[in-house]
């Protein structure tokens, strides 16, 4: 396979994606929305990366095409809040400050021009748009251009605030006020500095995109490039051009979207330098390993092998009841070991051919609201889960990390999969944890109660497919409370295993809601568990939304 691939050439880019596209830089001062200011942009097919508020433009090592700074829980005056770098404003960028980043604009222009409101004002308002330039100051008018159409509730936009605008920055205009807010939107008269105080990100702001998008597009010029089509050919050459002609790659493939999508994406740009690996913990759902080893390998031409640790995996965790973290740290630490003896087999297999020599690069899955948590101002958010992943890896393995998916939101590895001719059914899969069933077994794990839960999410998962419901639940599976319930099957008493039934709708899994099922299904669903899966005596649903709740059971 590799010898038809392309060798790598000297012309080979190294080049991030900022540095190939016009980008937007998103300054984030914390706000619960500042990513999806970053959405937003790349919905439009604008290239946009978020960065600390703290950047120092000097250590940037590309030029923006605008800034966009965002709101915050801080209020400006207050001794310890964020302030952005001062040379953002000579930098002859066009600037949107978005209501913090509104009132941080005007801070920075003089400290007395923001105070405490006297009403805080949470939730809807409507703005009335004033509309000034002629000639030189036609470009005031830009932000709101075009966005006045017929609908009654055009206007209505989302705040969220109790600072305020007391003054209008010397040399600024209005251009939007509020019932409650005289500078609901201010421009500079003398060049492209916006601030708005209410959120044009959050979907409640009905006009919000046309807002974005004329701030990107007719302030800042940039242009719509930001593709998929685009993305796997310059990923591609940037790994050849990482990785060089002889490098090997390994990387921990679990048959979820994202590790798929990054393995087709590998074995484009190195063919079988690349080498992914399965690791079947016991943990996985019924056929699941045999499934996505035909998937990957025959369907995906992906060289994949299949390690199967179960037995490993089961004894180590037998006999513990009552730690989770216990569970996932033993699973996490066993995955790594099984990884580790794989890669030396690895290397001993390939020592006399031509692909001889160490494996130095690890492929990871990483995706942007990983990059994004991590670079995060306010530091990384408490650990509510320890999580399973292949990041104890490099420290150990002294690795390089690849990771050509960093740069992406899950929807958009969702498209780059159906790019990259994956099948559908793969690209919408529901999300998998790595501890697998192991999480979703509430107490000790053994044989008896992995059968009965593959089992039963196994109904469950084909009765949701079978209802067309499946693409409009974000994650659903069956797991299994250990505690025996008594019932009665043909006359007998039994007493026997309950199974909890789960599934709720996200957008980025950091929040929750059950899913609201037809009483009907759900009925039909436990009837067919409670028939079909010997050694369950009864099903429940669990709704609780996350918080208080958490997706899987433990
Ligand atoms: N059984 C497994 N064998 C090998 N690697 C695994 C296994 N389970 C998890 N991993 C690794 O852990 C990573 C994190 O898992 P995670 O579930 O977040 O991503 P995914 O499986 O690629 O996609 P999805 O979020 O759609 O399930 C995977 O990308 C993969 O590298
Ligand atoms: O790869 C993973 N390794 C893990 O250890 C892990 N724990 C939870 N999850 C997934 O993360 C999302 C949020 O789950 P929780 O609400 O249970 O934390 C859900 O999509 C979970 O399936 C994991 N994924
Ligand atoms: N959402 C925000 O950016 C709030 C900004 C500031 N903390 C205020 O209350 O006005
Ligand atoms: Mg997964």
């Amino acid at each position: 396979m590799a010898s038809s691939l392309p060798q790598t050439t000297t012309m080979a880019t190294q080049k991030e994606p900022h540095q190939i596209y016009d980008t937007i830089l998103v300054l984030d001062f914390g706000s619960q929305y500042s990513h999806l200011i970053t959405r937003r942009l790349r919905d439009l097919k604008v290239y946009s990366e978020m960065l600390p508020c703290t950047q120092k433009l000097a250590d940037l090592t590309w030029k923006p095409a605008g800034i966009i700074l965002s709101g915050g829980p801080y209020s400006v005056y207050e001794k310890d809040a964020p302030h952005a770098d001062p040379a953002i404003y000579d930098a002859g960028v066009p600037i949107l400050g978005i209501c913090y980043g509104l009132q941080e604009m005007a801070y920075h222009f003089d400290d007395k021009n923001v105070s405490a409101g006297e009403k805080r004002e949470y939730g809807h308002a409507n703005i009335r748009v004033e509309k000034h330039g002629k000639g030189e100051e036609s470009h005031i008018d830009k932000l709101f251009d075009g966005i006045e159409d017929d609908s009654q509730d055009w206007n209505e936009v989302w705040m969220s605030h109790g600072d305020k605008l007391s003054t209008l920055p010397s040399k600024f205009v209005t251009i939007a006020t509020t019932s409650n807010a005289p500078f609901a939107g201010i421009a500079a008269s003398y060049g492209p500095f916006y601030g708005i105080q209410f959120h044009p990100e959050v979907t409640h702001t009905r006009r919000g995109n046309a807002i974005i998008s004329n701030f990107a597009l007719k302030i800042c010029s940039a242009k719509q490039e930001w593709t998929m089509d685009k993305f796997v050919d310059q990923e591609i050459e940037r790994i050849r051009a990482l990785v060089g002609d002889k490098g090997q790659v390994i990387g921990a493939v679990s048959g979820g979207v994202d590790s798929t999508v990054a393995a087709k994406l590998m074995t484009r740009a190195i063919g079988d330098r690349f080498h992914a690996v399965l690791v079947d913990n016991g943990l996985l759902r019924l056929n699941e390993a045999e499934q996505v080893k035909e998937t990957l390998t025959k369907h995906l031409g992906i060289n994949l092998t299949v390690i199967d640790a179960s037995e490993q995996f089961l004894s180590k965790l037998s006999g513990i009841h009552d730690d989770p973290e216990k569970k996932r740290k033993i699973i996490g630490g066993t995955f790594i070991d099984v990884f580790l003896s794989k890669a030396k087999e690895i290397e001993k297999a390939a020592a006399n051919t031509a692909n001889a020599g160490p494996i130095e690069w690890l492929l990871q899955g990483t995706l942007y609201p990983d990059v994004i948590e991590s670079i995060s101002f306010k530091g990384p958010s408490q650990t509510i889960k320890t999580h399973h992943n292949v990041g104890g890896l490099p420290s150990k393995m002294s690795l390089k990390l690849i990771e050509p998916l960093r740069e992406l939101f899950k929807d958009e590895v969702r498209l780059l999969g159906a790019e990259l001719g994956i099948p559908p059914d793969l690209v919408w899969r529901h999300p998998f944890p790595g501890p697998g069933l192991g999480i979703r077994i509430v107490g000790e794990v053994t044989p008896e109660k992995i059968r009965i839960v593959r089992q039963a999410d196994s109904i469950f998962i084909s009765e949701i497919r079978s209802a067309g419901l499946y693409n409009q639940i974000s994650q659903a599976y069956a797991g299994l409370y250990s505690v025996k319930a008594v019932g009665v099957a043909g006359d007998k008493r039994v007493h026997e295993w309950v199974i909890v039934l789960r599934a709720v709708t996200t957008t980025d899994f950091m929040t929750a809601d059950g899913y609201e099922f037809e009483w009907g299904f759900l009925k039909g669903v436990m009837r067919r568990i409670c028939n079909e899966v010997s050694g369950v005596s009864r099903c429940v649903y669990d709704p609780t939304s996350k918080p208080p709740g958490t997706i899987e059971q433990e």
